[in-house]
């Protein structure tokens, strides 16, 4: 790799960037305006040019991508190549460059000058999709003022104070009827004795059928009935387009525009197909969607609901299993947090929104799983002014893509990363973090305007899911070994996990 090697990670930590050499000669950014405080400390700061890179001929990168099959393991080549490179390079891969980083400081840098209107990667492969042409695009496709005024709607509906308080109901009631399925089929198919009984199990597809079913509660205001005994064909393919497109999407990304529909055309065969049952089940007989009142508008509310469930059962639903995994691996960790949960199910009277305020071991599990396995691997911005990162110039408009697996790993930033630690987010041991307390390090739901819409319809679905399950059950593994992922256009276990759950 040119470039490689140059700036490799040392036993403690990374070397600056200042004086450092790269492709064999020491250089200085030329022409770029850059401020004197943020000059390195010989005073000049480096060319773009000279950020370590893995390759200059994108078509190559693309074909190494293909053969090497690193689409599905992106977050592990991340990885790889900051302890190659250093904190941070240049990657081209067919249509895609970037410039990744991974450290809270060079994060921060670049959400410092994000702009009014924050811009993320345009996901071609749905845009071009025709259904969403003639629908028009809901507010994860779209950039600029547009993406603005839509934001600011959504908002309102799904992310202010008034909202969660509606809602949060809505989820209790879909995550209380997920445990007593649960606790029905444990009794039914476990073993031992009667009311202790336990049952090993995957249980992915019952927690993709809750998040359908919460999200469905939530953006049309109607139970699907996903826990009864003959759950509907139809949400099941809903279920199966979602993967699809998902999987779909990564490689469809890096292909030009033009030759996405040539070259990809098997694989752009079943992202469009399995857009086509997304939007099919986006038609509402009535055409507004009842808990989520967006203006009347039939377009915007199709294009934005269409994309909020399409958003929202996969993102839930891994997270979760990934969670249970890690509680049932960790027994201490789960007697700490099902302790806690215990007292302020108690004290809430019934009040799940007290319940959780008074359990922040809760939220620390979610953030503590979603650093480990982030569910968008990076989050991506366009700088709307020039910027500099680890001593080199980034040009405005320059994608820049925070890598959020590598930085949730490293022992840069955390101590003992690879500890299962929802204590790790309190208040008092968060000061004392490494890296100075920063903050910058839990992004796995981006960050400022432009950060997750459905944020807190996720955190509180899987938070009460998890609560109620920890009030009910037991949870351990039968094989503590850790789980292998992979990147579809979410991280997810290769394998999903099986579970134990023993009634308490
Ligand atoms: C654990 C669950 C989830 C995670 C980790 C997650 C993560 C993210 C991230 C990283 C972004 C980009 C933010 C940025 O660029 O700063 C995003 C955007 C978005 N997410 Fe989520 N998400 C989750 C759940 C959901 C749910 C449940 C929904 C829908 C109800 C949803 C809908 C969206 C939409 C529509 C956007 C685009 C927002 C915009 O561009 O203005 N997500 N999400």
């Amino acid at each position: 790799l040119p470039g490689a090697g140059v700036r490799a990670r040392s036993a403690r930590g990374f070397r600056t960037a200042a004086g450092a050499v790269v492709d064999g000669k020491v250089g200085a950014c030329k022409g770029a305006e850059v401020p004197e405080s943020k000059k390195g400390v010989d005073g000049q700061v480096r060319s773009f040019e000279e950020i370590p890179h893995t390759g200059r001929n994108s078509w190559v990168n693309l074909l190494r991508f293909w053969r090497e099959d690193r689409f599905r393991h992106l977050h592990k080549h991340m990885e790889r190549t900051f302890n190659s490179l250093g904190p941070i390079y240049r990657e081209h891969v067919g249509t895609q460059s970037s410039v990744n980083i991974m450290l809270p400081s060079d994060i921060s840098e670049l959400f410092r000058s994000e702009g009014l209107h924050p811009r993320r990667m345009t996901l071609q492969p749905w845009a071009t999709h025709r259904e969403t042409r003639q629908h028009g695009k809901g507010v994860f496709l779209k950039n600029g003022e547009e993406w603005r005024a839509d934001r600011l709607l959504l908002n309102k509906e799904v992310m202010m104070s008034e909202a969660v308080r509606r809602f949060i109901p809505l989820l209790d009631e879909v995550a209380q009827d997920f445990c007593h399925m649960m606790q029905t089929k444990v009794e039914r198919e476990g073993r031992g004795e009667r009311g202790k009984r336990s049952l090993t199990i995957n249980p992915s597809p019952d927690l993709f059928r809750f998040a359908l079913e919460a999200s469905c509660h939530v953006l049309y205001g109607e139970r699907i009935g996903l826990f009864s005994s003959s759950p509907s064909l139809e949400s099941q393919k809903f279920i199966w387009a979602v993967e699809r497109m998902l999987a779909t999407t990564p490689p469809l990304l890096y292909l030009p525009h033009r030759l996405l529909l040539h070259l990809g055309a098997p694989l752009w065969t079943q992202h469009a197909s399995a857009w086509d049952h997304i939007f099919t089940h986006g038609e509402d007989p009535e055409g507004v969607p009842a808990a989520v009142t967006l203006p009347e508008c039939p377009g915007l509310i199709k294009a934005n609901i269409t994309e909020l469930m399409a958003g929202a059962v996969d993102t839930t639903a891994v997270p979760l299993q990934f969670a249970l995994f890690e509680l049932g691996r960790n027994p201490e960790v789960q007697q700490r947090v099902r302790q806690q949960v215990q007292e302020s199910w108690a004290q809430a009277g019934g009040d799940p929104q007290k319940a959780l305020q008074e359990a922040p071991l809760l939220k620390g599990t979610i953030r503590e799983t979603l650093r480990l396995y982030p569910v968008g691997t990076t989050v991506q911005r366009y700088p709307v002014k020039d910027i500099v990162l680890q001593n080199y110039h980034i040009p405005a408009g320059t994608m820049v893509q925070a890598c959020l697996y590598p930085l949730g790993r490293s022992a840069e930033v955390f101590e003992d990363p690879l500890r299962f630690d929802p204590g790790r987010w309190g208040k008092s041991r968060e000061e004392g973090q490494r890296g100075g307390g920063t903050g910058f390090r839990s992004l796995a739901f981006g960050f400022g305007a432009r950060q997750c819409v459905g944020r807190r319809i996720a955190e509180n679905e899987m938070q009460l899911l998890l609560m109620h399950i920890l009030l009910g059950f037991d949870l351990s593994v039968p094989s503590s070994e850790d789980i292998k992922t992979m990147c579809t256009l979410i991280l997810m276990p290769e394998t999903p996990p099986k579970i134990t759950f023993t009634k308490l």
